[in-house]
């Protein structure tokens, strides 16, 4: 049986991809496309089995909420979720309509930099300076990026794991050019016309360094990742909320 998806954000720049590879896709029925102005209400456990939310950060929460209490299970790629965000929805989902209802939230769903940050937090205990260095297409409207955020939270992760203080620094004066420091790890955003999504790691020792980095050149490199997911929601067994496409790879 064909797995129902409404797509909310369709008109978007990966709300279209998603509707487009939904279309492609054999297993799946495209069920509604709404946007920005669309009553969400219209989609329930009826007509859709999973919706997929790709809008803009200042609006995913209120319907990633919404759609938790019309019973409908979400599958997430926008960005700007801090842990008070999360918490939230994993608090809507345990009053949600349904004991077995699941979201799932994506910083990243190309299979490039979802390595790229895995191989990240295996590299990191070895290393006494890491940076992470986003850069994307202009009218990208949050910095730095989901993804970017995600890495660093895992190296740093990795680095306390492993017993490592805080990186070496002599800076004294700084006007901005250190980046934000997110967890510890400092992390710059380039947005330059003719990018689309790229991230690099940048791990040093004395006398060495290793760079990983993924290159995204265009937005269909997302689309398996959307699909993957869908995939596994749609098959049940992921009750709750699951951060990360890492989780349905066998890494
Ligand atoms: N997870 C990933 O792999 C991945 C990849 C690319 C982009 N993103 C993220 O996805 C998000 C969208 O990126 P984009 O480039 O498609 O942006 P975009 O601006 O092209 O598209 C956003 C769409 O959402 C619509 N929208 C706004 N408010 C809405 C509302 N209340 N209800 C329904 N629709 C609404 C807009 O009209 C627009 O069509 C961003 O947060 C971006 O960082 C994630
Ligand atoms: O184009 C964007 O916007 C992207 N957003 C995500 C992020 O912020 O990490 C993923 C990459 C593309």
């Amino acid at each position: 049986m064909s797995i129902k998806v409404s797509v909310v954000g369709a008109k978007g720049r990966m709300g279209s991809h998603v509707v487009e590879a939904v279309n492609g896709a054999d297993d799946m029925d495209l069920a509604l496309a709404l946007d920005a102005g669309d009553d969400l209400a219209a989609i329930t456990p009826g007509n859709t089995d999973v919706a997929v939310e790709f809008t803009v950060p200042t609006v995913a929460l209120d319907n990633v909420l919404a759609l938790i209490g019309q019973g409908v299970d979400v599958v997430v790629g926008t960005t700007g979720w801090t842990d008070d965000k999360l918490a939230r929805v994993t608090a809507a989902l345990a009053d949600a309509p349904r004991a077995d209802q699941a979201v799932f939230i994506a910083p990243n769903f190309a299979i490039s930099a979802v390595l790229a940050d895995y191989f990240a937090t295996v590299a990191a205990p070895y290393f006494e300076s890491a940076e992470v260095v986003e850069l994307h297409h202009p009218n990208k409207v949050d910095a730095p990026s989901g993804t970017a955020i995600h890495t660093a939270h895992g190296i740093a992760e990795a680095r306390r794991a492993a017993g490592l203080g805080a990186m070496p620094d002599a800076t004294e004066t700084d006007g901005g050019s250190r980046g934000q420091v997110i967890d510890g790890v400092h992390v710059h955003a380039v947005r330059l016309r003719g990018l689309n999504a790229h991230e690099e790691v940048l791990l040093g020792n004395a006398g060495e360094q290793l760079t990983i980095r993924a290159d995204s050149f265009d937005r269909i490199s997302f689309m398996p990742g959307v699909l993957l997911a869908v995939r596994k929601i749609a098959a049940g067994g992921h009750a709750g909320l699951t951060v990360g496409l890492d989780k349905f790879l066998d890494l």
